[in-house]
């Protein structure tokens, strides 16, 4: 069964960032979906879209079908209700995004009394529960955040995203401040509780190897749209998208502490969101850009069972010509046509 259906969703910023272009995104209740992509490539803004979390004065286009209704077309009460109990948003940093001076565990019975009609003694019951749901001692319930380490922090976060029983829980790059060893605990306890309680998971990192080892299926975002998708270990192995291929290239496997977010072996950087260039985005860092990429701009085609990329070198369609010969090729047959 469909849980999420994103259909050609645009989100434009004041000021013209055209970060999300055109998204189109499907995910079974229970599944679990990566998004991938370097810094600035609408990762975040599509997470914030799906909940209704942008900042005012974004523009939006297209459709947010969350269980068959559509977010973006919400009246606002019901927005909140949808928020704790549809879908809930774990950020990174959770320091930054719980309150300094409440204790945790009233943080989390807040939602539960608000959108569960709880008691407050059945709240704090259950805020309790869930802290041990999420590896802590229910007793931790009475402390404040900056009493917590890092990772226990973004544990309590989890524990917060689970209060309402969603169905669907984002995590944006919810381990990047952690170190190494906690992150892996983190990804571990995530992926535990989605598979227990069939929540679906969209999951946005930096980090292609991370999202293969947590995630179903695999997303890969650039310049606010989606070039590539598939079975995650299959993207992240074996890309048909150039940006693909140099993303999977770029970042060492969870444990190797060598430079994880840079994106070695692509020079330059995504394109201006405020002007993106007419044509394939990717174009003016592809190595195997055909002198066609720089007017056509691919959608998504069938790249192999169950694969999708945007380039004109996958699909049954496939351009077979190489970036060196495009050119000859294309000289070719322009003596042939004016001869
Ligand atoms: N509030 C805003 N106003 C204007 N432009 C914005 C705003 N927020 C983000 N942008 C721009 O939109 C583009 C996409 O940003 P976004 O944060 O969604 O990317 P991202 O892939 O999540 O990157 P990161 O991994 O660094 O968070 C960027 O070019 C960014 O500068």
């Amino acid at each position: 069964m469909t849980l999420l259906d994103v259909q050609d969703l645009e989100v434009t910023y004041p000021g013209g960032a055209a970060a999300v272009r055109g998204v189109d995104l499907t995910l079974g209740a229970g599944e679990k979906l990566g998004i991938a992509g370097e810094s600035g490539c609408g990762k975040s803004t599509l997470a914030l879209a799906l909940l209704r979390l942008l900042p005012a004065g974004a523009r939006t286009g297209g459709r947010i079908l969350l269980d068959g209704e559509d977010v973006l077309a919400m009246k606002w009460g019901r927005v909140r209700a949808v928020r704790w109990a549809g879908a809930s948003i774990v950020f990174q940093g959770a320091m930054h995004s719980l309150n300094a001076v409440h204790r945790v565990g009233d943080q989390i019975a807040e939602p539960i009394l608000l959108h569960r009609g709880a008691t407050a003694a059945g709240a704090r019951k259950r805020a309790g529960e869930l802290l041990e749901q999420v590896g802590l001692p229910a007793a931790r319930a009475s402390a404040y955040p900056h009493e917590l380490s890092g990772g226990q922090r973004q544990r309590v976060m989890i524990a917060m995203a689970l209060a309402c029983d969603p169905r669907l829980i984002i995590a944006d790059e919810p381990t990047t401040a952690l170190d190494v060893m906690i992150q892996a605990q983190i990804l571990r306890l995530i992926e535990e509780l989605v598979s227990e309680q069939d929540v679906g998971l969209i999951m946005i990192s930096h980090d292609l190897a991370v999202l293969a080892d947590t995630c179903d299926r695999l997303a890969v975002m650039y310049a606010g749209r989606v070039v590539e998708e598939g079975p995650a270990r299959q993207v992240y192995e074996d890309a048909r998208h150039p940006y693909g291929k140099a993303l999977s290239g770029a970042f060492p496997r969870i444990g190797d502490p060598a430079s994880r977010f840079a994106p070695r072996g692509l020079p330059g950087d995504p394109p201006d969101p405020t002007a993106v260039p007419p044509g394939c985005a990717f174009r003016p860092r592809c190595t195997v850009a055909l002198d066609r990429c720089a007017a056509e701009d691919q959608a998504l085609r069938e790249a192999g069972a169950g694969r999708r990329a945007a380039c004109v070198h996958v699909g049954p369609e496939a351009d077979t010509r190489t970036a060196g010969s495009a050119a000859a090729a294309q000289d070719e047959g322009l003596r042939s046509s004016t001869a």
